[in-house]
C-alpha cells in the first residue's frame, strides 16, 4: 500500500459525498461533523431509539462510539447496530474508554455481538477488547502504545473477522491477515478532544467508497494523520489545530499526500 493505492479513496469520498450516520458522545459531536463535512462526507447525527433503524435504511455507513453512555442511548446503539447487520450495512465501532468500568464493558460487548466491520480505538481499548490487559486505565485516554498493541490488534481482528485500527504514535490497521503500520500523526493530537472520535466517522466514511473495508480504514487512517501531522506543524496550540485540520482535511492535495505519507510496515 503507498499513496497511490489510498489516494484515489480520498478522492473518492469529495466526489460521492456518503451519508454517514453516527451515534456518537456529547463530546465528539461538534467535530466530528465538521471532519466529515471537510472531507466531503455528509454526516447525520441520529440518535433516538424511535428512527435509527429507519435511518439505516437511507443506505449510509454507520459510526457508533460509546463516549458518554447512558441506558437511552446504549437503546439506539443497538436498534441500530441490528438494523445495519440485518442490512448489511458497514459500521464501525469506537469502544472509548472500554476496560475501565463494568458498564462500558458490558455496552462494548454487547455491541461487538453485532459484527463491526471496523474496530478502531487507541492502544489500551484494542488491548482490552484482546482481552490482552486488564487495563490500567485513565478513562478515555490510553497508557498503552500503538507498537504493543500490534498483536493484540491482530489477535482481535481475526477472532471477529473485521479489521481493527490501533491508533497512537503509529497507527497499526489489520483485517488479521493484511497489516499496515503509519507513521503519520503528531503528539498535540492528544491534546485536541474527540479527534480519536472523528478518526472513527472518517473510516465509516471511507467504508461507503471501497468494497475493501482494509483498505478503507487504512485511507482514512492515512489521510487523517498526515492531515494531523500538518495542522500541528503550523498551529500555535491545540485549538489552531483542530481548525488548521479541518481546513486540510478540505484542502489536502495528492503531491502533500504522497510527500508525507509515512508506511512504516
Ligand atoms: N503520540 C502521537 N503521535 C502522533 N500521532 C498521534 C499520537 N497520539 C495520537 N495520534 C494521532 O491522533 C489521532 C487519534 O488517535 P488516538 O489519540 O490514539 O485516539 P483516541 O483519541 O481515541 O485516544 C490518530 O490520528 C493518531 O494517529
Ligand atoms: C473527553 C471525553 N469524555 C467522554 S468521551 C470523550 C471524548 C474522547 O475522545 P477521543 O477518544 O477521541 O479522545
Ligand atoms: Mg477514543
Amino acid at each position: 500500500m503507498n499513496a497511490s493505492d489510498l489516494w484515489p479513496l480520498v478522492l473518492s469520498l469529495r466526489e460521492r459525498a456518503p451519508l454517514v450516520q453516527c451515534i456518537t458522545n456529547f463530546v465528539a459531536m461538534d467535530v466530528t461533523a465538521n471532519v466529515l463535512l471537510a472531507a466531503g462526507a455528509s454526516p447525520a447525527m441520529v440518535h433516538a431509539t424511535e428512527e435509527v433503524a429507519d435511518f439505516v435504511q437511507l443506505g449510509g455507513t454507520l459510526s457508533i462510539n460509546m463516549g458518554t453512555p447512558s441506558p437511552d442511548w446504549v437503546e439506539g446503539m443497538m436498534a441500530a447496530v441490528s438494523a445495519a447487520q440485518t442490512r448489511g450495512t458497514s459500521w464501525v465501532l469506537d469502544p472509548v474508554a472500554v476496560g475501565a468500568t463494568p458498564y462500558r464493558n458490558a455496552v462494548a460487548a454487547g455491541l461487538l455481538s453485532f459484527d463491526p466491520t471496523v474496530i478502531r480505538g487507541n492502544a489500551g481499548e484494542i488491548m482490552t477488547l484482546a482481552g490482552r490487559t486488564c487495563v490500567t486505565t485513565k478513562g478515555v485516554d490510553s497508557t498503552q502504545t500503538a507498537a504493543t498493541a500490534r498483536d493484540a490488534a491482530i489477535a482481535l481482528a481475526a477472532e471477529r473477522r473485521c479489521v481493527v485500527a490501533a491508533t497512537g504514535e503509529v497507527d497499526i490497521v489489520t483485517d488479521g491477515r493484511r497489516l499496515i503500520v503509519l507513521g503519520n500523526g503528531h503528539p498535540l493530537m492528544t491534546k485536541v478532544t474527540a479527534l480519536g472520535c472523528s478518526l472513527s466517522a472518517l473510516i465509516a466514511a471511507f467504508l461507503a467508497v471501497s468494497d475493501d473495508p482494509w483498505a478503507a480504514t487504512a485511507a482514512a487512517t492515512a489521510y487523517f494523520g498526515v492531515c494531523g501531522e500538518l495542522a500541528a506543524e503550523g498551529a500555535a496550540g491545540p485549538a489552531s489545530l483542530r481548525i488548521r485540520l479541518i481546513d486540510l482535511l478540505y484542502s489536502l492535495d495528492a503531491a502533500a499526500f504522497d510527500q508525507r505519507l509515512k508506511v512504516m510496515a
